[in-house]
């Protein structure tokens, strides 16, 4: 018997057979009966989200699959167990919620809220091993698998992982709750510290719309809008990479109202570029729970592959359900995107379109950080626009690795001058460069200009 979303039927081990198919990129772990004990542990513990939230998050992605609504999906590369900590969660939400209002009035429409937060604790890797000074070891797969120090004990499979991620996801979800329901993302705080922003280095470029921001704003207080209960919460939204099916499927639940399955980690789990085969074990996995779900696209998608994947992972075509998360390259999205969108005719219309401008543009710094241009990151962002206003399709929203720290990871924008000599100074991400809160705040400006002509 599986649990219920109440978690009280708390019977161990999900009644599902899972079928014995392929699965890439999955820990090696050494000690089958420690996995055994990890599992039936995680099957029993309560659900992080309930089926209703997701219901409601799909109901959410509908709208922006029908363009009545754009979606922004940001945090970390790799969440790490050591910054689950007050102020990081803190300013990763208050950097999303920023973004949030400027994108609000650039795009005129609601802003679906996600974080990829909460359970982003693992990471498909390009190699198995790290070799170091000629030390080779496993590569650092996320907290989640293993530890990111190189020394033989940290980079073994630690099933025990599993359930600290749980536990780390469980603190940051319901931090992110009480941030987002008890009067921290009231619209004037938000707004305000917008202001901080445009007394920077920006200020010349995004004057123009900061001052009308702010003027719709203290039109809305002055009407007393800006009071109500509404104003003073938002809607925010959980999701991650669903890599490690050691724990995702114990977390899948049955909802006690409708019987349907549920992977009960977060609102809305994707499948990655690397492991998205059609008849790998991913796919069959978000084929089976009710969540929406998101499938990664990179240059080499084809109409017969996207075709399939809508076939096995929403055949019902149900407005929400899936969403198409596009991360091409800033060089290789006029080039590809647009021949995909047409190929697929009207097909293009059934799902949800997100960009992942940050996937695609990756590079190594002469001094061996992998970075990302911020200008690569826009003109991808604009490729996309660009190729959705041809299909008619709607640009839905962005997907992007971005922290609220000050650190320097990705090069680039006029809101902060970090250029390739930077990297080494505050270069803090475990896998891929996040962009600063400064460069996401830039970003979101340059994203709500785009929005704003796409609506005219
Ligand atoms: O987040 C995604 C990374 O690009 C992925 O984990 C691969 O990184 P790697 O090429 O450093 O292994
Ligand atoms: C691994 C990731 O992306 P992709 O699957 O697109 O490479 C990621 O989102 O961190
Ligand atoms: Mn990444």
């Amino acid at each position: 018997m599986s649990t219920d979303t109440t978690g009280l039927s708390a019977a161990a081990g999900p009644d599902i057979d899972w079928p014995d198919l392929p699965a890439r990129q999955q820990p090696t772990w050494l000690d089958p009966a420690e996995l055994a004990q990890v599992l039936s542990v995680l099957s029993t513990y309560p659900p992080l989200v309930f089926a209703g939230e997701c219901d409601l998050l799909r109901t959410r992605m509908a709208a922006v699959s029908e363009g009545r609504a754009f979606t922004l999906q940001g945090g970390d590369c790799a969440e790490t167990l050591a910054d689950v900590t007050g102020p990081n969660i803190r300013d990763r939400i208050k950097t999303i919620l920023q973004m949030a209002v400027v994108l609000t009035y650039g795009a005129g429409m609601p802003i679906v809220k996600v974080g990829r937060m909460a359970g982003q604790f693992a990471k498909p890797r390009s190699a198995d091993a790290e070799t170091r000074g000629g030390v080779t070891l496993p590569a650092y797969r996320g907290d989640m698998v293993n530890g990111f120090e190189f020394t033989p004990e940290a980079r073994r499979h630690d099933p025990g992982r599993l359930l600290q991620a749980y536990h780390a996801s469980s603190a940051t979800l319901n931090l992110v709750r009480g941030f987002t329901s008890g009067g921290f993302a009231d619209l004037r705080s938000v707004h305000a510290w917008n202001k901080g922003f445009i007394q920077g280095p920006a200020q010349a470029r995004y004057e123009q719309m900061a001052y009308q921001i702010d003027r719709a704003v203290r039109f809305l207080e002055a009407s007393g809008v800006a009071d109500a209960e509404e104003m003073r919460r938002v809607e925010f939204f959980s999701a991650h990479e669903a890599l490690v099916l050691d724990y995702e499927r114990p977390m899948v639940r049955r909802d006690h109202r409708t019987g349907l399955l549920y992977d009960t980690s977060s609102h809305f789990v994707w499948v990655g570029e690397r492991t998205r085969e059609l008849d790998g074990a991913h796919i069959d996995f978000v084929s089976r729970v009710r969540n929406p779900v998101g499938v990664k696209l990179g240059p080499g998608a084809d109409r017969d592959t996207v075709l399939r994947l809508m076939d096995k992972v929403d055949p019902e075509r149900e407005p929400g359900r899936l969403t198409f998360i596009t991360r091409m390259g800033a060089s290789t999205i006029r080039d590809v995107l647009p021949a995909l969108l047409s190929s697929l005719g009207d097909e293009a219309h059934r799902v949800s379109w997100v960009c992942d401008p940050m996937h695609g543009n990756t590079f190594t710094s002469p001094s061996g950080h992998k970075t990302r241009r911020f200008e690569d990151v826009v003109e991808e962002v604009r490729g996309f626009f660009t190729a959705h206003e041809e299909a008619g399709t709607h640009p839905g929203g962005i997907h992007v690795e971005l922290t609220g720290n000050d650190v320097t990871e990705c090069v680039g924008g006029t809101s902060s001058t970090i250029d390739l000599d930077d990297l080494g100074l505050r270069y803090e991400t475990l896998c891929d460069p996040r962009l600063n809160h400064q460069q996401s705040l830039e970003l979101a400006f340059v994203v709500a200009e785009m929005l704003e002509r796409n609506g005219r």
